[in-house]
């Protein structure tokens, strides 16, 4: 078997082998939102690469303390206003925050336990960190640049291969240009490539998108969507944009000034309706489908999930593909009864979970549409008047679908 295979999503089994399993901790979850259904298409969970962190850090204005759990296999992104500390836990996961206190492991390899006094320094801790910019050696071409990333592994550490790492990354045409010649998005994929070299058993990604312009930014992310579903290694990425959440992410942790205010699947966390995160204007939730078939006469395509299936605009891709969607709070809307003669196509039986008003005259409606958690928007006076309130069954109408991919 080729080193690099190990690596690969679906050779991953978890500690004591069998099937995957998706059950994991979710810290900060309210109480009355229960679990949604654990689902199949978002990223199952392995144990053995589990990243747990408690981290501690004061500075002037600025105060962490946050504790993580974070999965094994798939994106977790962490999520949060400018200032929440994104990019510090980020660095004091890698060890690049030398005054930050606390313990960080990564399955049973401990990087740092201030009280027993471990501090595994950054270059020894078997990770790739990729920043905002690439970062690559000007003088170096691209094969230089990747290979200077094995330079400190040691014989017989190597578990990726170069060329294999090329090709993953399309790069192989680039090999022997210099970074002046690439483009933005071109170097991230360059500077990506260099970060696997070093064999991480994590790779830890800042924003790195953020200096892209939207047209290169739109050509990089089908990469990082590329190495979610290939590699079976954890990613941690740090972004402010929710459109590049949404797409990427399989756990989402919220951060607000330092604190970790919830974490948890993707799913679940975005069909919070007592997160300011469901309560913006774009606020939806992630789900994940599989397309189940094809109208091709009237350009539609029919994607099931755990609740029922939704018809939307032709996704072309192969029947059985996974297919992500997000659907907005504001898409939804209730009806007591099985909507008759309406051009609303997309009516799945639910169940209210919970209900949220707010101060500006809007209620937030949690429902429960066959194990899968969605979002409805509606008018105060509406939920009073339809009486909507937990335990309910109704009918959500879902008016918008975007297709993420
Ligand atoms: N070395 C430092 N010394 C003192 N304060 C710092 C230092 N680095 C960051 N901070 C402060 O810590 C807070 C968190 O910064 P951090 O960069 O982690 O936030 P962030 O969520 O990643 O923000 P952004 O989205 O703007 O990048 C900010 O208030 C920042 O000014």
């Amino acid at each position: 078997m080729p080193f690099f295979s190990r690596f690969l999503r679906k050779s991953v089994v978890p500690e004591g082998g069998g099937t995957l399993a998706a059950g994991h901790a979710r810290p900060g979850f309210a109480a009355g939102f229960a679990p949604a259904q654990p689902d199949a298409a978002i990223a199952p969970y392995a144990a053995g690469n589990r990243i747990t962190a408690r981290l501690a850090l004061d500075w002037p204005g600025f105060g962490l303390a946050a504790e993580l759990t974070l999965p094994g296999a798939g994106v977790t992104a962490l999520f949060g206003p400018s200032g929440s500390g994104k990019t510090t836990c980020l660095r004091a996961i890698a060890g690049l925050e030398s005054h930050c206190r606390g313990r960080v492991a990564i399955g049973d390899e401990v990087w740092q336990d201030s009280d027993a006094g471990v501090f595994v320094p950054v270059h020894r801790r078997p990770l790739g960190f990729v920043f905002q910019d690439a970062r690559l050696f000007p003088h170096m071409n691209v094969r230089r640049n990747i290979d200077y990333g094995c330079k400190r592994l040691q014989t017989g550490a190597r578990r990726m291969d170069f060329d294999e790492i090329v090709e993953l990354l399309g790069i192989a045409h680039l090999l022997d240009r210099k970074p002046a010649r690439l483009s933005g998005g071109e170097q991230q994929r360059v500077g990506i490539a260099r970060a696997l070299m070093t064999s991480p058993r994590v790779l830890l990604l800042d924003e790195p998108l953020s200096a892209l312009d939207e047209a290169r930014k739109a050509e990089l992310l089908p990469w990082l969507v590329k190495l979610r579903d290939e590699l079976a290694l954890p990613m941690i990425f740090v972004s402010h944009a929710m459109s590049e959440v949404a797409r990427l992410a399989d756990h989402l942790v919220l951060l607000e000034r330092g604190k970790v205010l919830a974490s948890g699947p993707i799913g679940e966390v975005t069909a919070r309706a007592d997160l300011a995160l469901a309560r913006s204007e774009e606020g939806g939730v992630v789900v994940a489908t599989r397309l189940g078939l094809r109208d091709d006469g009237y350009g539609l395509s029919r994607l099931d999930f755990g609740g029922g299936a939704i018809w939307v605009s032709r996704v072309e891709r192969e029947p059985g593909a996974a297919v992500r969607v997000q659907i907005a709070a504001r898409d939804v809307s209730i009806a007591l009864d099985p909507p008759s003669r309406s051009s609303i196509q997309n009516v799945l039986p639910a169940l209210i979970v919970a209900r949220s008003d707010d101060e500006r005259g809007r209620s937030l409606i949690q429902l429960d549409a066959g194990g899968v958690r969605l979002l409805s928007r509606v008018t105060r006076r509406s939920a009073e008047q339809l009486g909507l309130r937990p335990g309910l069954a109704v009918h959500a109408q879902v008016k918008g679908v975007a297709v993420l991919g």
